[in-house]
Order: structure tokens, then C-alpha cells, then sequence
């Protein structure tokens, strides 16, 4: 089995089953049309639940018919027998009976089905064209608490927030310091940024308000309110995201809301944490614009691109915090550059033991990591801390003596005062590490992730490599995300290993080194495969020797393909 085989058969599994509950549109560029489409391309079944016909074509809306109370419920009955969403995309809600019949639906099934389905509103209410679907009064309350994340433009934001039934409870202002001087450009992002929250309040659920029509804003940035993530970073749950990419100007964006709310169901019908899916949701989007086309006399179509595998289409991510709200529109983050590794780190052991680390040295490990929980900050124990810098001290030393790559786990103050090949950082760590330190004095930064969001999130330091785990079930460390798994694993490699050494971490030991060798990562890290074994010296060169070969035979054509 060579690698190919091997990726493809992993993602090739029976495709989860996804639902859209929306309108058809006749011209096929949006509604109920666009969300099969977007299925399809990204390896689910698409289920519909039809609530509105509409004739239309590229350049208008000629009629709409909502589907009977009856119908509306008979799809909804006769699907969920038979073939239950892992998610749904609800679309185009004509009535407020069909908003109500949805609710009691919904009700109804979190009682009965052993997993709730992850359910995406796309407040649908005007055509693209400016055709109204639905009444200006339509009430979305009976929904709230029965929805996961909501995805309105700016035009749904500001109905919801300010004209709808929903506004009648808001009493609140927009809360901004008046010793602030803010230009009007960041006013308008604050409101968005309010509204967001306020509606994610309101809804109890993620909120990701787009910017696509927000044609003030010279970038087109979403705002992202994040309501608890399991198994995001504690950093990175209850958080406000400013989400960013160039902005496309084109006029074939037909469809484009709805191709958002159906790819993002998909990606976390494939397991993906809601940051995840929300990032690759957009970048499907952007890809889909970049190529899209025109079929008719009015705006074309988004191109299907299948999945998001181009670091550019991905959007830049800002955390956004109280201290820097005030300038809400988005900054790049500065550039430092890390130095490059010398060579590749190969089976990378991460050890907190000084004989340990001196035996793998000898052993001709040339990469390794010094990684001790002794804390410097929070300890009092003055003794502990003199043991933490002279332990530090002594394995940049080692690491010196066997021209050996030696980076520093957590300690950056230390590894930057006695001068460390590189230092290793988590995610919480970057928004107090002297990230341009560390790049001024020429020394190697790796950064750890844990999703696709992460990653990303490593990617815009532009790091000497990007760690990805944990990969299986780990006892080293108490992680609050799930293993990641070889599919992931697969899929993260082809983003990022264009760009960065990647190195798989987390439960990986000799007899699964060749599953991850198929995934193409470039780099290996092991703690307990080394450190625990009886003799870590050979353990490491066992499993050097294996690396070696597996890499070497997976980048070698096959005898068969040489020949043909
Ligand atoms: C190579 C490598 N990858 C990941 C980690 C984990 O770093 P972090 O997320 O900061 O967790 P701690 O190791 O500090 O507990 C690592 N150390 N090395
Ligand atoms: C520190 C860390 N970060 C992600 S997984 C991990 C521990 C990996 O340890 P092991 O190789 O023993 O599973
Ligand atoms: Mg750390």
C-alpha cells in the first residue's frame, strides 16, 4: 500500500449524512441547490428539507411558494427515520408557522435521538438580488436554545438586532469609552462586534456574523463570538474572533451565504471542532468565489473547489480582547523571522531527564527537546528555581557539545539568557512570549496545535515548525482536545508541510510509526516511547532506524510505477 492509497482510503469512509432544511432556487446557484453541491464536494450525503420553491433565474425572483405545513413536516418525519443527521443547515424559513413547526420538531428530536445533530441557522430574509423571502416580523425566538451557531450578514444582524421581534428585549447601548477616540470605520466594527454578541447572548449559541456585505470594510472580516468549545483551548472558548480575508470582488457570489452555513454542517459532520469548521467553511468560500463563474445575465456562481487545501484561502484570525478592541480592524501580526532548522528533526525526543538527554546524545540523537514542568514563575521553592536554570544551563551546554538541535519546552526567559538553539511554546503562550526576542537573537521557535484553528493560529507567527497532536490517547498530559487520529493528521500535512516542517506528537511509539509515516508528516516526537523504555538509548535508535526507513521507501517510487 503506498501512501496515496493509504489517504484516500482513510478519508474515503461512508460520507456522515448532513441535512439542509432551506429553499430551492430554480437557478440552481443558491438555496437548497448550492447546500447539495457543497455536500457533495465535501464528502457528505446531502439530505433536503424543502420549505420553499422558488422561480427564479440569475437576474430575479418571479415567485415563491411555501411548501405546506403537512409537507414541511412530512420530510422532516420521514427523513429522520431513516437516515438522522450528524448536522443540519437550516436555510430559507418562510413563515413563522414553519419557524414554529421547526421548533417543536427540534424539540422533539434532542428528547429522541442518542446525539443531538449540530444545527446552523442561515437567517435567510432577502434575495441577493433584494427580493424579500420573508416577513419583516418573522419571529426566530421559539429557536432560541435550539440552535448551535448562527450565521447572518450584516443586513440579518442589523434586522435581527434592531427590527425584528428579538430587538424588542435589547436595551442596551453600545458600550465605548469616551476618553477613546475611535475613527468611524472601527465604530461600525464595534456595533457588528455588539450585535454579535448581544444575538449570541440572546441565542445561547456561536454567532458568526459575516462581513461579506459590509462594504465599508476594505477587508471582508466576519465576527466570530464563540459561546464554550470542547476541545478548544480554554484561550480559545467563550472568545470574540475577528476573521479576515482579502476581499474578492466579484460578481459571481451568488449562493455564497449558503454555501457558508452547508460547509461549515459538513465540516463538523467530519468531527471537526466548530473554530475548525468555521475557518475551512471560509476558505471553501473564498476558493469558490476566486474561481466562480457566470451561466446567466445576472451574478454567476461559486466554483466547487472540494477540500480547502491552500494556506492563502484561509483567513487570518484575531483574538479579540478588551485591550485591543478599540482598534477593531484588523492588524497582521508583526513579523519575526525564526531561525530555520539546520537539519530535519527527524524522532524528536522530549525528555525532562538530564541522563536521559545526555544518553540520547551520544546515541547520535541531533534534535531534542528539554521539556521539565519545574516552574520558575509560580514556584516558590527558591532551590527548585536554581535547579530549573542550572539544569537549563547544563543541557544547552550538551547541546552544543553534540552540535545537536536543543530546544527549551515553556522556559523562553531562560533559553533567551543562556542562549538555546530554540525554545518549543504552546498556544497559550503566544500572547506572552517576546515572540520578536526570541527572533532577534537568531533563535528556532516550534509552536503546538492541537486543530486546523491552531495550526493557523502557529502559521501567522511564521515558526522554524508546526508541532500537530496529540495524534493518539496520551497519559504524558492531560489535553483538553480529542486525538486527532490519522485522518487529521493526513489532512493537516497537506495545508501546512508545503510550507513548514510538520511533527506529529502524542501517543506515537514503534508500532504505529508506519501509520504515521503514510500521513507524510515530516517529523516525529515521542515522549514515553522513549523516556519510559528501559533503555532510552536504544529505544531511540530503534526508532530512528525505522523512521528512516519508512521515509525513505514512502519517498522512493515503487519498483511497479518505476517500471511502468
Ligand atoms: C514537539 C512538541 N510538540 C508539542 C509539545 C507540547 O507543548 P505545549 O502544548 O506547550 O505543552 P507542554 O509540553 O508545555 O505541556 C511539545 N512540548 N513539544
Ligand atoms: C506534551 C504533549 N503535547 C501533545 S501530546 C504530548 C505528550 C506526548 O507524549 P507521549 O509521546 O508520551 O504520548
Ligand atoms: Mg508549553
Amino acid at each position: 500500500m503506498n501512501s496515496s492509497t493509504f489517504v484516500s482510503e482513510s478519508i474515503m469512509q461512508t460520507p456522515p449524512i448532513v441535512w439542509t432544511i432551506a429553499g430551492s432556487d430554480s437557478g440552481g446557484g443558491a438555496g437548497i441547490q448550492a447546500d447539495l453541491l457543497t455536500m457533495q464536494d465535501l464528502s457528505c450525503h446531502g439530505c433536503s428539507v424543502i420549505t420553499t420553491l422558488t422561480a427564479q433565474n440569475s437576474v430575479s425572483v418571479s415567485l415563491v411558494e411555501t411548501v405546506s405545513q403537512s409537507m414541511l413536516l412530512a420530510q422532516l418525519t420521514s427523513l429522520c427515520a431513516d437516515l438522522p443527521p450528524v448536522a443540519i443547515k437550516i436555510g430559507l424559513l418562510a413563515s413563522q408557522a414553519q419557524v414554529n413547526i421547526l421548533a417543536d420538531w427540534l424539540t422533539q428530536i434532542r428528547s429522541t435521538l442518542i446525539l443531538a445533530p449540530f444545527v446552523v441557522l442561515d437567517p435567510v430574509m432577502v434575495a441577493s438580488s433584494g427580493a424579500s423571502f420573508n416577513p419583516m416580523d418573522l419571529d426566530f425566538s421559539p429557536l432560541i436554545g435550539l440552535i448551535d451557531l448562527l450565521t447572518p450578514n450584516q443586513h440579518e444582524l442589523g434586522r435581527l438586532c434592531h427590527h425584528c421581534v428579538l430587538a424588542q428585549h435589547r436595551n442596551d447601548n453600545l458600550n465605548l469609552e469616551s476618553s477613546i477616540e475611535i475613527d468611524p470605520m472601527s465604530t461600525l466594527q464595534l456595533q457588528l462586534i455588539n450585535d454579535a454578541k448581544w444575538l449570541s447572548n440572546i441565542f445561547k449559541c456561536h454567532v458568526l456574523a459575516k462581513g461579506g456585505d459590509a462594504h465599508w470594510q476594505y477587508d471582508a472580516t466576519d465576527i466570530y463570538v464563540s459561546t464554550s468549545v470542547p476541545g478548544a483551548s480554554v484561550a480559545h472558548s467563550n472568545a470574540v474572533f475577528m476573521l479576515s480575508s482579502q476581499r474578492i470582488v466579484t460578481n459571481n457570489n451568488h449562493g455564497s451565504g449558503c454555501t457558508l452555513s452547508s460547509a461549515i454542517a459538513c465540516f463538523i459532520a467530519h468531527d471537526f471542532v466548530i473554530h475548525d469548521a468555521i475557518v475551512l467553511a471560509k476558505a471553501y468560500v473564498n476558493r469558490g468565489l476566486a474561481l466562480g463563474f457566470s451561466l446567466g445575465q445576472g451574478p454567476g456562481v461559486l466554483a466547487r473547489t472540494g477540500w480547502p487545501d491552500d494556506l492563502q484561502a484561509m483567513p487570518l484570525i484575531k483574538l479579540i480582547t478588551s485591550d485591543n478592541l478599540a482598534q477593531a480592524s484588523f492588524k497582521h501580526t508583526a513579523h519575526n523571522d525564526f531561525k530555520s532548522l539546520q537539519k530535519p528533526l527527524g524522532i524528536y525526543p522530549v525528555v525532562d531527564d538530564l541522563n536521559i538527554l545526555k544518553q540520547l546524545l551520544s546515541a547520535g540523537c541531533k534534535t531534542i527537546q528539554y521539556r521539565t514542568k519545574l516552574d520558575s514563575d509560580t514556584c516558590s521553592d527558591s532551590l527548585q528555581r536554581l535547579t530549573l536554570e542550572t539544569n537549563i544551563i547544563e543541557v544547552i551546554k550538551l547541546g552544543r557539545e553534540f552540535h545537536a538541535q536543543l530546544f527549551i519546552n515553556d522556559h523562553w526567559q531562560l533559553a533567551l539568557k543562556h542562549g538555546a538553539f530554540g525554545v518549543h511554546l504552546g498556544q497559550e503562550d503566544l500572547a506572552t512570549a517576546d515572540l520578536a526576542a526570541i527572533a532577534a537573537v537568531g533563535m528556532a521557535l516550534g509552536l503546538s496545535s492541537h486543530s486546523y484553528f491552531e495550526a493557523l493560529l502557529a502559521h501567522q507567527h511564521s515558526p522554524s515548525y508546526i508541532a500537530l497532536g496529540h495524534i493518539f490517547a496520551t497519559t504524558t498530559k492531560q489535553m483538553p482536545s480529542a486525538p486527532q487520529g490519522i485522518t487529521k493528521l493526513t489532512r493537516y500535512v497537506s495545508l501546512f508541510s508545503r510550507h513548514y516542517p510538520t511533527v506529529a506528537i502524542g501517543g506515537i511509539n514503534l508500532s504505529n510509526l508506519e501509520v504515521i509515516a503514510m500521513t507524510g508528516v515530516g517529523d516525529v516526537a515521542v515522549v514515553r516511547a522513549v523516556s519510559a523504555a528501559a533503555d532510552p538509548a536504544k529505544a531511540y535508535q530503534a526508532l530512528n532506524h525505522k523512521w528512516l526507513q519508512l521515509t525513505r521507501a514512502l519517498s522512493k517510487p515503487s519498483v511497479s510505477a518505476e517500471v511502468r
